[in-house]
């Protein structure tokens, strides 16, 4: 957590969290069993690294959680915020039991949608002010999922690898992005993405 600091408290629920994970990862397989020994940097500095980048967000949805990155990192941080909300957006069951257990034992301010991206934000009506998502789908699928939240004010945080030029050259095809990218702190070739507004683009290439 050197790459991220964090206070003495915050770094104690993240040791009992990764404890939990650890736990269930045995009889659930949450995550990349090959990244468990990584699970800091990897999973946990770099999921933290994204609190600095929306300082004052008060409701934050997070789409495909998985295992609680960075949607669960984030709302620890961010636990004694009476106004903070996160939304953790996840099809999977098992992992949606996970992040209901850890929110539960932790008190945090959480609610976790056990559901498909596109039903659980068909209905959406309520004003977010980020989205983020990671290692879900390229950036282009990405703004697709949540262009009625970045439409209506949202920013958007996506990390990204070392294609992220590519991917962001294949979205301007389809969408008018204002954006900047941002150096990861955990990985010198990986980026994040920061959406600051988006429209369609006029006139996208034919199919
Ligand atoms: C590769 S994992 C990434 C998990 C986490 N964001 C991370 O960085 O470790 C992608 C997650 O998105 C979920 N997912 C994929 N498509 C989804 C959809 N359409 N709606 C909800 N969840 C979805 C999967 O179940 C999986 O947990």
């Amino acid at each position: 957590m050197a790459l991220v600091p964090v206070s003495r408290e915050t770094a104690a629920l993240f040791d009992r969290y990764v404890a939990l994970l650890e736990k269930w990862q045995k009889i659930k397989n949450l995550v990349g069993p090959a990244t468990l020994a990584e699970v800091w940097t990897r999973h946990i500095a770099d999921s933290a690294q994204l609190d600095a980048l929306a300082p004052k967000a008060e409701t934050w949805v997070d789409l495909g959680s998985g295992a609680g990155f960075p949607g669960l990192v984030i709302a620890i941080m961010r636990r004694e915020d009476p106004d903070f909300h996160m939304e953790l957006v996840e099809s999977n069951g098992r992992k949606c039991a996970f992040l209901r257990e850890v929110s539960r034992e932790f008190g945090l301010n959480v609610t976790v949608r056990d559901g498909r991206i596109e039903d659980v934000l068909a209905g959406w009506t309520a004003p977010v002010d980020v989205v983020s998502a990671r290692a879900l789908a390229p950036l282009s699928a990405l703004l697709g999922l949540s262009s009625e939240l970045l439409k209506t004010g949202a920013i958007g945080l996506f990390p990204k690898g070392q294609d992220v030029e590519h991917e962001l050259t294949e979205a301007s095809k389809y969408w008018r992005i204002n954006a900047l990218t941002v150096a990861s702190k955990t990985d010198p070739k990986a980026r994040i993405v920061r959406v600051e507004a988006l429209a369609p683009n006029p006139s996208p290439p034919r199919s």
